[in-house]
Parts: structure tokens; C-alpha cells; sequence
């Protein structure tokens, strides 16, 4: 196959991968076809083809409490949950409980996060996207941990596809002089950024103990202690958008992920029924979701919900999920007060260990988590 001379190959882990070029380097290319690392096994081409795409945004929800069915998902006001009114908050838990129960995944708005922060922060990682290659690849590493790391595609021992992505990894809270420079409020709107986030965790966390009739700071102390990062995904425009995929179907390993999306839509989850539901865009909201952590904690009264990313023929999309976790030298299993009859339902272990075992299978599908299941040990039996 001819490479055009716009499509750029660098090495990524063991791969040799393809980085998309960017919005107007597209048609200029000429790229009309998805390279075979990127092209998706057939049968899920297909489940990809059944669903139909999301390229619209909604205006601005302005707050009127309470749930909203409109996009699938749950759209939940938590001016209420963060003003401490007692009997409004408890129906903003309440919302919360049904949400997670019928869903895993919720959008909120009201929720304290300055919509000028979110604006600031798609804007500048659009723009450090932007920037030529050869200065994304000087954030290129293979340590797995580095304060800010570039990088292209999902890195899994054995994908069936890369996905059609670019990602920076970043965890503020060490050496700011490690993030990009660029553009010049980068380092700041980042780091304004990861506080806002780890603000909200918090109110989130009480409010899930509560739901669960927990004491506030419950799961917080328990499974929200790990260092709090972010990843910025950058979904180049697809040639055949039925082809590939922006990010194949997982779930989350965390505790919960609070997620900004800009307007182009792509985010689908699967539901009770085994569909695919699109999560749309709702401008200034943030769209949440319970991670494998939680599942295990709860003893599956949360579940992490398998979701997957679509790509845009047109447009490039960003979204940035923050991961909230353990300490990786916490031991997470089914927590007592949560287990009734059924007996626990999950094998416990380190948060650290769970990761190894994660990213040992391929993350594509919720594989790990399924296999650390153990049978309902159900009521004592007396004869
Ligand atoms: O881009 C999105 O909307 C979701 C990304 C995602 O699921 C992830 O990075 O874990
Ligand atoms: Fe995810």
C-alpha cells in the first residue's frame, strides 16, 4: 500500500502506528481509506453501522431539577446537592441512586465547575492536538507514569483494532514543569482544572455513600484516596467512521470518571438490553459514570457499564475523562454493609493488583472484571 506522504508512522509500545493527520491535512491527503491497524473485526463493524450517529448539541441546560429522560442518560441539577439543603439534597441523591441503578452513567449540570474553566480547557488541548507532530512526540515515553505523556491509539497486548485516537495522559499534581508550555495559560488552566475536579469528586462521593446509606465521607476515605489524573482524548475525523472506532468498548477501571465533551457527540454506552445509546452533548455538563471499583465496593448495586467511543467523518472531537480511584495499596472487595444475602459477588484485591489484571487482558470488554465474579452464595440453607 502507498503511504501518503502526509501519513505519519512512529513506533507506539510494540506497534508501529498510524497518526492521523490533522482536520485540514485530511483532504489534502487524500486519505479515503482506514489503514488496517485501525479496521475493526467485521461483526463489530456491523453493531457499529445498527446505531446511528450523534453530531448534534443541545443548547445550554440552564437547571430545572430533577431528572430529564430527553438524553437517555439521566440530566441531574446538583445546584441542591452543593447548596446542602437537606430535603433537596436527599432527592438529588435519590436521582443519583436511580440513575446508577438504571444506567451507570448520568450528566449533571450545576455542578460548580466553572463553564469558563471548561471552555478554557477544550480550547488549549485542542490546541496543543494541533501543534506539528515532532513537538506532541517530545511528550512521547514508554513510562508508564510520567506527569504528561502523548500518545496515539489504545495500548492493549493484543487489540483487534487500534483505536482512532490521540491521548495525552496527565497527572497534575506533580512537576508542573514537565506539561506542555503551550499554549502559554496550558499549565494553569490545567491545574485549575484537576482542582475543580477533585472539588466535584468529593461532593459526588458523599452523595453515592449517602444513596447507599452510607456515611458521607464513606467511599470517599475508602476508594477515592488514589492521585487524581485526567486524560485528554483527541478523536482525528474518520474516512469510514463505520470502520474504525475512537475507543473500543470498556469499562472504566477506576471508582467513578466525570467526563467533559465538547459538541460533537460520539459516546455510546450499552444498556440493560445489550443496545447501544448515544450519550449527546449537553453544553457546560459533565457526563458521569460508576468504574469497576465501584461495582466491586457496592457488590454490583453499581455497575461500570461497558461504553464505547464512535468517530466523526467531519469533525475532530475531545472529551476529557478524569479518573477517580483508590490508593493502589488499597484492598477493594464488596464492602459489608453492602452485601446482603448473596453473599459477596467479587473476588477482593489491591486496587494495584486489579490494574495488572486490567491491562493484562485486553481492556476491549469488560473481561477482567467479569472474570473475578464469584457465585451468589444465596441464604443459608437449615435443614
Ligand atoms: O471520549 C469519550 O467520550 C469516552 C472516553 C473513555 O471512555 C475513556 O477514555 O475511558
Ligand atoms: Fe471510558
Amino acid at each position: 500500500m502507498e503511504v501518503a506522504s502526509s501519513r505519519i508512522y512512529f513506533p507506539c509500545i510494540q506497534f508501529k502506528t498510524f497518526d492521523q493527520p490533522k482536520n485540514e491535512d485530511l483532504a489534502a491527503s487524500g486519505i479515503r481509506e482506514v489503514p488496517a491497524v485501525f479496521k475493526l473485526p467485521s461483526q463489530i463493524q456491523d453493531s457499529c453501522s445498527s446505531c446511528s450517529s450523534s453530531n448534534s448539541s443541545d443548547d445550554e441546560n440552564n437547571g430545572t431539577a430533577g431528572i430529564h429522560e430527553e438524553n437517555s442518560v439521566a440530566v441531574i441539577d446538583l445546584s441542591d446537592l452543593l447548596h446542602q439543603d437537606s430535603e433537596r439534597r436527599a432527592s438529588v441523591v435519590v436521582n443519583i441512586r436511580s440513575a446508577l441503578e438504571e444506567w451507570g452513567f448520568f450528566q449533571v449540570v450545576n455542578h460548580g465547575v466553572p463553564t469558563a474553566l471548561m471552555d478554557e480547557i477544550l480550547r488549549v488541548y485542542k490546541l496543543f492536538f494541533e501543534l506539528p507532530l515532532e513537538e506532541k512526540t517530545k511528550y512521547y515515553t514508554t513510562d508508564p507514569n510520567p506527569t504528561f505523556r502523548f500518545g496515539v491509539g489504545r495500548i492493549t497486548p493484543s487489540p483487534s483494532a487500534q483505536n482512532w485516537k490521540d491521548f495525552a495522559i496527565v497527572r497534575p499534581g506533580r512537576d508542573l514543569d514537565k506539561l506542555s508550555a503551550h499554549p502559554p495559560t496550558f499549565r494553569e488552566v490545567t491545574v485549575a482544572y484537576n482542582n475543580a475536579m477533585i472539588h466535584l469528586k468529593r461532593e459526588l462521593l458523599n452523595a453515592l455513600s449517602e444513596s447507599l446509606g452510607l456515611s458521607p465521607s464513606f467511599i470517599d476515605d475508602v476508594a477515592g484516596e488514589g492521585e487524581q489524573f485526567f486524560v485528554c482524548n483527541f478523536y482525528p475525523p474518520c474516512p469510514e467512521p463505520k470502520v474504525a472506532i475512537g475507543a473500543s468498548s470498556h469499562s472504566d477501571f477506576g471508582t467513578i470518571t466525570t467526563l467533559l465533551q465538547d459538541d460533537v457527540g460520539g459516546l455510546e454506552i450499552l444498556d440493560k438490553h445489550n443496545n447501544w445509546i448515544q450519550v449527546k452533548p449537553l453544553r457546560h455538563a459533565l457526563v458521569i459514570n460508576a468504574g469497576d471499583q465501584l461495582e466491586v465496593f457496592t457488590n454490583g448495586k453499581y455497575r461500570s457499564v461497558s461504553h464505547r467511543v464512535r468517530v466523526n467523518p467531519d469533525r475532530c472531537r475531545i472529551s476529557i475523562p478524569s479518573f477517580i480511584s483508590p490508593l493502589p495499596r488499597t484492598y477493594i472487595a464488596p464492602s459489608p454493609s453492602l452485601v446482603g444475602e448473596e453473599g459477596p459477588l467479587y473476588k477482593g484485591d489491591s486496587f494495584r493488583d486489579y490494574l495488572v489484571g486490567y491491562y493484562a487482558n485486553d481492556v476491549n470488554e469488560k473481561l477482567y472484571i467479569e472474570s473475578i465474579k464469584l457465585k451468589p452464595s444465596g441464604p443459608l440453607q437449615l435443614h
